[in-house]
């Protein structure tokens, strides 16, 4: 029996198999695991700390596999572009003027919404790595970070100090945050990091243990340069570099082919499908069904608050479900157990990280989700809630790692009122800066 416990009682357990169970769910918080799940395990005098989740649905937290958490400060700051004419025209410039500072700002402002709509875990590539690194740690999530890389446009010199710090960065914090923080290396694209550098960025990594991340397939626009060139398709060069290992994973894949869907099933690597990004840019609609079809991990992403434009993953788990019967013309595509798998199993899976299943012995990576708002009545099917129904601020208590992060809808980690109104300040300054 564990001694330091945390009891999350009087709710309703999603377990893997996605049948849902009356059931209390005790932790151990000295090692952030769940110890037992069922009925009335014990009092609420019993245990060190409770949770009420009555009348709520116990879930895994939600792992949002792919953003860029610090561009909550360009949260409506350009819209209505395709992404190269947005990032050239309007995201690059004002990330130019980005300081360390700011970095830190945004990032809390976006792990602030995370919490507060149920995320645990999510990935982050972005600049300014130790800023985002000490937010995650003062926050309590648990994330995968890493220093996006960009060559293009570059001389020698300043490309090749860019991949130093992805790949140094990438070994100063791999563990950090009592191992809450992994890392990886994370070329920006397949076009905007030079063949060569690209190569020795994945060998290094690779040969130390550190996955890659990197954006693959997003547009049309990447991809047909590259067929053109090089007279093979994206992911087969991507292959040719060694970055499909069963480690890596890729943000959006829009524009795969059979061949390629087949080459990411064989190789194990995990796409992150970010769906309000890809509409809002009009990137396209990635094959979903026929990744899970072909056995591939996919996982669900915001992108950054830029092109979304919120970070609330439950938003995705619709767009995905409804997003992939349009792509599939079917229907019965990316129905609503597969559109929460990949927001939660699918995420910890293509992350390489704890959490994403309410099992005994999974890391405690928790949401609670009241079902008491109209808008959840009457609750025929719990998960068909949690895929079509259920919005973010339904959430009322999130947990990580065995820590409580928000209750009752207050979170306790990061000042909140603080954050938004240090962010707002900064999000001025950095537009005024930039134009
Ligand atoms: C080099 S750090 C990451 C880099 O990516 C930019 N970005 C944000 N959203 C997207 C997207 O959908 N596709 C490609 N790149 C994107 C972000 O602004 C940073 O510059
Ligand atoms: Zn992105």
């Amino acid at each position: 029996m564990a001694s330091d416990t945390l009891l999350v009682s009087g709710g309703r357990a999603l377990r893997p198999d996605a049948t849902v169970v009356e059931a209390d769910v005790l932790v151990d918080r000295g090692d952030g695991r769940i110890v037992e799940i069922g009925p009335d395990l014990m009092t609420d005098r019993d245990a060190d700390e409770t949770l009420d989740a009555s009348g709520g649905i116990v879930m895994p937290g939600l792992v949002n596999a792919h953003t860029h958490a610090a561009m909550t400060l360009l949260r409506g700051y350009a819209d209505d572009k395709p992404l190269d004419a947005w990032l050239r025209e309007d995201i690059w410039p004002a990330e130019a003027e980005l300081t360390a500072e700011d970095v830190r700002a945004g990032t809390e402002l976006g792990l602030v919404e995370m919490i507060r709509s149920g995320t645990t875990t999510f990935a982050d590539m972005y600049f300014h790595v130790p800023e985002v690194v000490a937010a995650v740690d003062e926050a309590g999530m648990r994330a995968r970070v890493g220093h996006g890389v960009v060559t293009v446009g570059k001389d020698d010199e300043s490309a090749r100090a860019d991949v130093r710090e992805s790949l140094d960065v990438a070994r100063e914090y791999d563990g950090a945050a009592d191992g809450r923080v992994r890392t990886a290396v994370m070329p920006h694209s397949l076009t905007t990091v030079d063949e060569p550098l690209l190569r020795e960025a994945v060998a290094e990594a690779h040969e130390d243990g550190i996955p890659i991340h990197t954006h693959a397939n997003e547009t049309r626009d990447e991809v047909d340069p590259i067929v053109e060139e090089r007279s093979e398709r994206p992911l087969s060069y991507a292959d040719d570099v060694g970055l499909l290992s069963d480690a890596d994973f890729l943000a959006h894949g829009v524009h795969v082919d059979e061949s390629e869907i087949e080459l990411l099933a064989e190789r194990g690597t995990a796409v992150v499908h970010c769906p309000a990004s890809n509409m809002k840019l009009a990137s396209g609609i990635a094959p979903v069904q026929a990744l899970l079809d072909a056995g591939v991990t996919v996982a669900l992403g915001t992108d950054g608050a830029a092109s979304n434009n919120d970070l609330d993953l439950f938003d995705e788990l619709r767009d995905a479900a409804m997003l992939g019967k349009i792509g599939a013309d079917d229907a019965s595509a990316v129905p609503a157990e597969a559109a929460v798998t990949m927001a939660t199993e699918g995420g910890a899976a293509a992350l390489s990280l704890p959490g994403g299943r309410v099992e005994v012995g999974a890391a405690a990576d928790l949401a609670v989700v009241d079902f008491d708002a109209p808008h959840l009545a009457p609750a025929h099917d719990p998960v068909s809630h949690l895929a079509y129904a259920v919005r973010g601020s339904d959430v009322r208590h999130t947990v990580c790692d065995g820590r409580v992060l928000m209750r009752d809808r207050e979170v306790l980690t990061l000042d909140e009122r603080e954050v938004v109104e240090t962010a707002r300040q900064r999000a001025v300054d950095l537009v005024a800066r930039a134009e």
